[in-house]
């Protein structure tokens, strides 16, 4: 196969996009002064301004708020909060949204919170970038709503894709509901619930098919629900995927019960169906321009053919294990195959997927937090939602792909994909790797279809390839230890 790229005639060289449809915002110069290593945040280009005095900063972006057509009228104006303070929050709440250095709310939280809490309740659709603080927005509406001096009460349920992700939930509804006496949280995810035993929790975390079964075997009493959220709703309400599943559920709940739906991402085909799983929801949502995130800048390399992805990709390893990174593949096969090459090439890695059991999958994943295990590689049960600020880099050894034989690129899962980084505002790359034109026209779709500058790094020139990438990795590590994560066990991410 020849090389793509020499096939571009693009004057814009690099860039996958056509020259006649600029991106609307260009990945950021590289700083002129690289830092060292071990540069302390000062001396990183850049890096401080952004984080401000407080904490990271998020991105400016626009956001289109809906209300629902009971509520669109002059009786209800629309007020986004722009401190904690406004949304007259439990005390012990607050407090756990504080302890977090969780200073003032995000963008989607400040405009969702106040039409979430506000009475009667009602359903709402929220949309916002990849790592912008969705899930800090549920699980204060959650534990706002419980009752929680009827602790044995199941009364809120939380429906994420992967047990992963229905994990980190639970962390993070444990982390700001510290000073929340009699918080309990239960997963309801293969293998946590102990077969039998009535659940006597009033915030119940878990995925679609094990809720599915503890419900139907009465384990859990579904009778006062009051609030239901579906994390990454688009793919929770896809027939191809979790939709039957998230659609039973929801038939075994009360009629009246709060739906909420957050996303990143809700294409067309899933909105129309979603407006029937949540009737006469509020709603925030985001241009097709709007989506992608600025801090992450993405790149792909043409690698001439398939075999040759392998050797690029382990001349890649220095720069992973700069911070940490994900290698997404398509299939487990794939993912136990490189993982095994890369290994007996003397390089430390772990793979992810579906087919470990749950308590390796776990572990896999706690490691990987702790810093432990700096290189993952695995399938899309990764792709969404899970949130570790030190991943500085994402490969996508296969482009995303969907429909019948894979025929259509997964624009979608590239998006939920590379927003494993360039978490809250901090920065990140993602590198995609193209060879042939089946991948490269997948790839080339999905940069136009969301405007985005894809910018080639060439291994002709492998030094200055990799200066380009160490230069945002670096900028990351040096965030990551002026900001650390709140929720994350690991709290100076640099070290
Ligand atoms: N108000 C806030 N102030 C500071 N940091 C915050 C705030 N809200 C959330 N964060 C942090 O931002 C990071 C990203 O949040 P979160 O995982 O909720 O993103 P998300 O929007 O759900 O992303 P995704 O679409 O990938 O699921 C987390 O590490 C979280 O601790």
């Amino acid at each position: 196969m020849a090389d793509l790229a020499s096939r571009i005639t693009d004057p814009n060289e690099g860039a996958v996009n056509p020259p006649a449809d600029p991106p609307a915002d260009p990945p950021a110069d590289p700083p002129a002064d690289p830092p060292a290593d071990d540069a302390t945040p000062a001396q990183v280009d850049g890096a401080v301004e952004e984080l401000g005095g407080s904490g990271l900063q998020e991105p400016e972006w626009d956001v289109e708020v809906s209300l629902s057509e009971l509520q669109n009228n002059e009786a209800t104006p629309f007020h986004s909060a722009t401190t904690w303070q406004d949304l007259n929050l439990p005390e012990p709440i607050l407090k756990g949204l504080l302890a977090l250095n969780f200073l003032k709310p995000s963008k989607v939280q400040g405009k969702s919170l106040p039409l979430i809490l506000s009475n009667p309740p009602r359903n709402m659709l929220a949309q916002s970038q990849s790592g912008t603080g969705k899930t800090a927005a549920f699980v204060t509406a959650i534990l706002t709503r419980v009752d929680f001096t009827n602790p044995d009460q199941p009364q809120a349920l939380a429906l994420a894709p992967s047990r992963e992700l229905a994990r980190q939930i639970e962390g993070v509804i444990n982390a700001i509901g510290r000073f929340i006496e009699n918080l309990k949280v239960a997963a309801a995810i293969p293998g946590a619930l102990p077969r039998g035993e009535p659940v006597r929790s009033p915030v119940i975390v878990g995925t679609p098919g094990t809720v599915m079964d503890v419900i139907r075997r009465r384990q859990l009493d579904v009778s006062k629900l009051k609030i239901l959220v579906l994390d990454e709703a688009d793919n929770m309400l896809d027939q191809q995927g979790l939709g039957d599943q998230c659609l039973r559920v929801k038939n075994m709940l009360p009629k009246n019960i709060q739906v909420l739906l957050f996303s990143a991402t809700f294409p067309d085909k899933v909105m129309q169906y979603a407006g029937k799983f949540a009737p006469d929801a509020h709603s925030l949502k985001l241009q097709r321009s709007e989506l992608t995130v600025k801090g992450i800048s993405q790149m792909f390399i043409d690698c001439p053919d398939d075999n040759i992805k392998y050797d690029v990709l382990c001349k890649l390893y220095g720069l992973m294990t700069i911070g940490q990174s994900v290698i997404f593949v398509k299939t487990r096969d794939s993912a136990n195959e490189i993982s095994r090459r890369m290994t007996a090439d003397g390089h430390k890695v772990s793979a992810l997927h579906a087919a470990f059991d749950g308590n390796e999958r776990d572990d896999l994943l706690s490691k990987f937090r702790k810093g432990e295990n700096k290189v993952l590689i695995a399938t899309n049960v990764l792709a969404r939602g899970i949130d570790v600020s030190s991943v500085s880099m994402v490969i996508n050894y296969d482009i995303p792909m969907k429909g019948r034989g894979d025929s259509e690129p997964d624009a979608e899962t590239y998006l939920h994909r590379i927003g494993r980084t360039g978490r809250f505002g901090r920065v990140g790359v993602s590198i995609s790797f193209v060879y042939d034109k089946k991948s490269f026209d997948a790839l080339s779709n999905i940069a136009q279809g969301f405007g985005i500058d894809l910018v080639r790094l060439d291994t002709d020139d492998w030094d200055e390839a990799e200066e380009r990438v160490k230069e945002v990795i670096k900028k990351n590590r040096a965030q990551a230890a002026y900001a650390p994560s709140a929720t994350e066990p690991k709290q100076n991410a640099a070290a």
